[in-house]
C-alpha cells in the first residue's frame, strides 16, 4: 500500500508510503490525498489532520519524476499539476488544523505541500527546500502562493524560491518556515505538539480556520494557485526542464 490513513484519539495520520521513492506523489498517492480530504469532511471525530513519510530518510521528493516524466507539454502537464494544486487547496481549506510531521528531505512538491499545511514540524535531521528551479521549472502546486502567505518576511520567502537550494533544520527556523524543530521520536514530537491545542473545544479551531479561509477568498488565493500552475506548465514542456530530468533520473 502507497499511503496508509489511520485515526487514534482524533487525530489522523496520513503516511507516504513509497520510502523506497522517498515518498515521491504519484498518481495512487494523489488519489490517497483524495481519500483523506473526504474522510476529514465526513468525520465528526477527527481534530487534528496530519501527514508525514515513512521512513527515516524523507517526507517528500515531491512529484515522482520517472512517473511524470511521460508528460512533454505545456498541456499535459497543466493536467496533472492543476490536479494535485486543487487537491493541496481542498487541504489547505480544511476545517481542522493541519500538520506536516517533516521526519526527513521535504523538496520540491513534498515542501510544497508541507507549506500547505498550517503547521511545520521539522525533525533536527531533516533538509527542507523548493529545489524547483533546479529542474527549471517553478513550484506548480501552488507551494509558492502558500509561502508567501505563511507571514515569512518577503525577501526571506522569495530567496527560497529563487535560490532553489536545500535549508537545513536551523535555516528553516530562522526563516520561519518550521513552526518547530524537534529531536528524536516523532510521535513524541506530535504528542508534545498538539498539548494544548487538544485541550481547546474543537468549535474553536474550526472557527479560525474559517477567518484565515475567508481571508483567502477575499485574495483569490485559488486562482493565484492556478496561476502558478500555469507559469510552471509552460516552463515544464521547454527542453531545459526534460534535460534536468533525464540528468536526475540517470544519476
Ligand atoms: C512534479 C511537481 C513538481 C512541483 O510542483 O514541485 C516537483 O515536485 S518536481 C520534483 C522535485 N523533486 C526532485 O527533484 C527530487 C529530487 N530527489 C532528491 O533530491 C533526493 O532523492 C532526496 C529526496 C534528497 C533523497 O536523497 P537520498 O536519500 O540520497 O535518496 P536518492 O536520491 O538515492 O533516491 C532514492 C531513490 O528514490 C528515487 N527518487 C527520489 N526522488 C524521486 C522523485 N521525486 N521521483 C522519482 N524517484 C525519486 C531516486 O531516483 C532513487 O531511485 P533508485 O536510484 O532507483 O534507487
Amino acid at each position: 500500500m502507497t499511503y496508509t490513513i489511520d485515526e487514534t484519539d482524533g487525530v489522523l495520520v496520513f503516511t507516504l508510503n513509497r520510502p523506497e521513492r522517498r515518498n515521491a506523489i504519484n498518481t495512487e498517492l494523489m488519489e490517497g490525498f483524495k481519500e483523506v480530504i473526504e474522510y476529514v469532511h465526513n468525520s465528526n471525530s477527527v481534530r487534528f489532520l496530519v501527514i508525514t513519510g515513512a521512513g527515516e530518510k524523507a517526507f517528500c521528493s515531491g512529484g515522482d519524476l520517472a512517473e511524470f516524466h511521460s508528460l512533454k507539454t505545456e498541456q499535459q502537464a497543466f493536467g496533472m499539476l492543476s490536479k494535485m494544486a486543487e487537491i493541496l487547496y481542498e487541504w489547505a481549506t480544511l476545517p481542522v488544523p493541519t500538520i506536516a510531521l517533516i521526519n526527513g528531505a521535504a523538496v520540491g512538491g513534498g515542501c510544497e505541500i508541507a507549506t500547505a499545511c498550517d503547521f511545520r514540524v521539522v525533525a533536527r535531521e531533516a533538509k527542507c527546500g523548493f529545489i524547483q528551479g533546479t529542474l527549471a521549472i517553478t513550484s506548480g502546486w501552488g507551494g509558492a502562493t502558500y509561502l508567501f502567505e505563511r507571514g515569512l518576511r518577503h525577501d526571506r520567502a522569495l530567496k527560497m524560491l529563487i535560490d532553489a537550494q536545500v535549508y537545513d533544520s536551523g535555516q528553516l527556523e530562522e526563516v520561519g518556515w518550521a513552526t518547530k524543530v524537534y529531536d528524536g521520536d516523532r510521535e513524541v514530537a506530535l504528542a508534545q505538539f498538539i498539548e494544548y491545542m487538544r485541550t481547546i473545544n474543537p468549535g474553536v479551531h474550526k472557527a479560525y480556520k474559517e477567518i484565515e479561509i475567508r481571508k483567502w477568498a477575499e485574495k483569490d488565493l485559488k486562482k493565484r494557485v492556478m496561476e502558478e500552475v500555469s507559469q510552471c506548465s509552460k516552463l515544464w514542456e521547454l527542453e531545459a526542464h526534460h534535460e534536468a530530468v533525464n540528468r536526475f533520473l540517470k544519476k
